[in-house]
């Protein structure tokens, strides 16, 4: 017996990267769950990231927008939804400098719409993810944020999370529909397109390109892995109180740069090698730890340059982002990977899948310095 027993899920960006890992642990975990998972099918997404649920007679696909109204209550009337998850977004912060109306469109109405239908159906729970990036950037040496902190967002996609935040809160206050809304860390592991840093720079050395850094590589990160993330989720499906927010995040703190140099000594990649003190050891055993303090003493990688291009740095570039996760904790979520077997997990994965898993164009567009697919609909009217 489970709490999830006899439940109908919507859960909205599930062919996406951390939808998909969720998805699967719940169809998996709680046989007697029903998912639906609506996705568009966007550019990042693959069919092929809900493969090993395929089949399962608790996991049913639709292919569908999430800002198409009537579309979402014709799915939450005809299936008898009780619980929406959404993950669906325009997840990509690159891409919102050139085409934020699209960000707008899909992370605020979108939101909006799901908001209305599940009000209108009597949901009884709704899980909004969001990011830590509503917190805006928290330079070294300030307090970690935690879920009472003021907004403070810098980067248009940011902007679209923080203002669907709002209104998943507004329906809180107004209707008292139980929403919880998540904030989590950077989120890394397989089925991530590789536009994202881990994912793209793993995936541009292996296919002979360039780690293209933006900016001097000193801005940072905290990264959690996939499995990890999804755990929390599912926990907070079962025990998070309505009205809350969670904060999920790790410990595991690391510099573009540092990330990049791990990156090539994880890979091998031909004539690099650790300097002195590190020069004789199995340049996987180098701790990442010991590549931060490189780049703090000035000190490089042998080789490197053939692989580390600097380019122009985003427009406005978060330095770091710091949570505070003691509330997740305390209702039972630790992360339980360590950065170093991630990394091991996700550089087999894409050995295996970085050029077969997505169109082979759509991932020659992801492998540049800067997406340059952003000015496509730069400017174009939004149509809602
Ligand atoms: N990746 C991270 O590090 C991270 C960290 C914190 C929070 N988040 C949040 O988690 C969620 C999932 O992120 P992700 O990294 O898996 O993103 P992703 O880009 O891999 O997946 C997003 C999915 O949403 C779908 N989608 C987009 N617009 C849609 C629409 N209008 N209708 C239906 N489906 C649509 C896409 O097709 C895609 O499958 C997002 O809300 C993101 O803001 C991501
Ligand atoms: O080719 C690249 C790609 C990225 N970066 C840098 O790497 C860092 C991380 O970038 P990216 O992987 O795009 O992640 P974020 O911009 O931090 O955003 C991710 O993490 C957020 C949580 O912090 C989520 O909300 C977003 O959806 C998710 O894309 C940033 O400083 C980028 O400027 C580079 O230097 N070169």
């Amino acid at each position: 017996m489970s709490t999830l027993d006899g439940s109908n899920i919507l859960l909205t960006g599930g062919a996406g990267f951390i939808g998909s890992h969720v998805v699967t642990l719940i169809v998996q975990q709680f046989p007697n769950c029903k998912v639906y998972t609506m996705d568009k099918i966007d550019y990042c997404s693959s069919s092929l990231n809900l493969e090993s649920i395929q089949g399962y007679p608790n996991h049913h696909f639709i292919k569908g927008d999430i800002t198409s109204a009537d579309f979402v209550n014709y799915i939450l009337v005809e299936h008898k939804i009780d619980t929406i998850m959404h993950f669906a977004a325009q997840s990509h912060v690159d891409n919102s400098f050139g085409d934020s109306f699209e960000f707008t469109r899909t992370n605020v109405f979108g939101t909006h719409v799901l908001l209305e239908a599940a009000r209108l159906n009597k949901i009884k729970r709704f899980i909004h993810v969001s990011t830590d990036e509503v917190y805006g950037e928290v330079p070294a040496g300030r307090p970690h944020c935690n879920e009472e902190t003021i907004l403070a967002p810098t980067n248009p996609y940011a902007a679209t999370k923080a203002a669907a935040e709002s209104l998943v809160m507004a329906y809180f206050k107004s209707f008292k529909l139980p929403v919880i809304i998540t904030r989590s860390n950077n989120i890394y592991g397989s089925h991530q397109y590789p536009e994202k840093i881990i994912p793209k720079f793993i995936s541009s050395l292996l296919a002979g390109k360039k780690c293209y850094i933006h900016g001097n590589g000193e801005n940072s990160r905290h990264y959690l892995y996939a499995s990890d993330v999804a755990a929390a989720m599912v926990l907070i499906l079962q025990k998070g109180v309505p009205g809350e927010i969670y904060n999920i995040g790790s410990e595991n703190e690391v510099s573009n740069l540092q990330l990049a140099r791990y990156l090539l000594l994880q890979l091998q990649m031909e004539g690099v090698s650790p300097p002195e003190p590190y020069a004789h050891m199995d340049p996987k055993l180098v701790p990442i730890s010991a590549l931060g303090d490189l780049t703090k003493k000035g000190l490089r990688l042998k080789g490197e340059e053939s692989y580390i291009l600097f380019v122009q740095d985003r427009p406005f570039n978060d330095k770091r982002y710091a949570i505070d996760s003691s509330k997740i904790h305390a209702l039972g979520w630790q992360p339980k990977v360590s950065f170093e077997d991630g990394i091991k997990h996700t550089i087999a994965w894409y050995r295996q899948h970085w050029n077969t898993w997505w169109a082979e164009d759509v991932v020659a567009t992801s492998l540049v310095p800067h997406p340059d697919k952003v000015i496509l609909r730069r400017g174009s009217a939004p149509s809602l």
